[in-house]
């Protein structure tokens, strides 16, 4: 359907007023990283400190998304694409709404987190990798899946039977075979600190 008779509107508020209100400059942290990596453990407790410094974020989270918004979407390639296109939209929103946005995805494909980083300011977008090996995740299995995949229950499998193709140069790398959850947080509160992201 054409989008020729709909015009984009300005609001009177700004990104930068409503952001003022929580003294924090609004940007998308975007964690990628192989299932079992530990993007949703390193992610929430990144938003609790950040909660508990008094800033207003929200976090967008796969399999959350996946029961709501993206219900009914599997894991092709064209399903991903589809999945992380419509997350990236959603995390501009919020980044409009002055929030400080945390978005846990494998998000496998180098060119679908590329467009999502177009879609926002260039200091709007920090990349995370949650560099994880596959045999450290397929070790931890929190859920269970890799076993699954595995014996051939799950197709498209990241890691096993799909792609993940691995951020050659993000904002921040994380090894989490070499630190503690609370290294990771501290090593992603000090990038947002030293940069400004936290004061207006
Ligand atoms: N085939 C397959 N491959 C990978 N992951 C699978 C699959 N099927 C189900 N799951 C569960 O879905 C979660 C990943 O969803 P995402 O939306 O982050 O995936 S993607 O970015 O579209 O690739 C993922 O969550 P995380 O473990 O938190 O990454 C899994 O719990
Ligand atoms: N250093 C670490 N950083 C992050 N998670 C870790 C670490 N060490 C062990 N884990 C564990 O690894 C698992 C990661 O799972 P999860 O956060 O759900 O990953 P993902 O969201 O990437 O699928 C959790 O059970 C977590 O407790």
């Amino acid at each position: 359907m054409s989008n020729e008779n709909i015009v984009w509107h300005e609001h009177h508020v700004s990104k930068k007023q409503r952001a003022k209100i929580k003294e924090q400059k609004s940007c998308i942290l975007w964690f990628t990283g192989l299932s079992g990596s530990g993007k949703s453990t390193i992610a929430n407790a990144v938003e609790v400190k950040l909660n508990e410094m008094g800033k207003h974020t929200y976090l967008l989270d796969g399999d959350n998304i996946r029961l709501g918004l993206n219900a009914g979407l599997g894991f092709s390639e064209e399903e991903r694409v589809e999945n992380i296109r419509r997350i990236g939209e959603v995390s501009k929103l919020f980044v409009d709404a002055g929030m400080i946005v945390l978005s846990a995805f494998i998000s496998p494909f180098k060119q679908e987190r590329e467009k999502v980083r177009k879609l926002v300011k260039k200091s709007e977008f920090i990349e995370v990798f949650i560099d994880t090996p596959l045999e450290v995740c397929q070790s931890r299995d929190p859920k269970g899946l890799y076993k699954k995949a595995q014996k051939g229950e799950i197709p498209n499998f990241t890691g096993i039977s799909s792609p993940y193709e691995a951020p050659k140069k993000a904002e921040i790398h994380i090894k989490t075979d070499k630190i503690l959850v609370e290294e990771s947080v501290q090593i992603i509160i000090e990038y947002l600190q030293e940069r400004g992201y936290l004061e207006c």
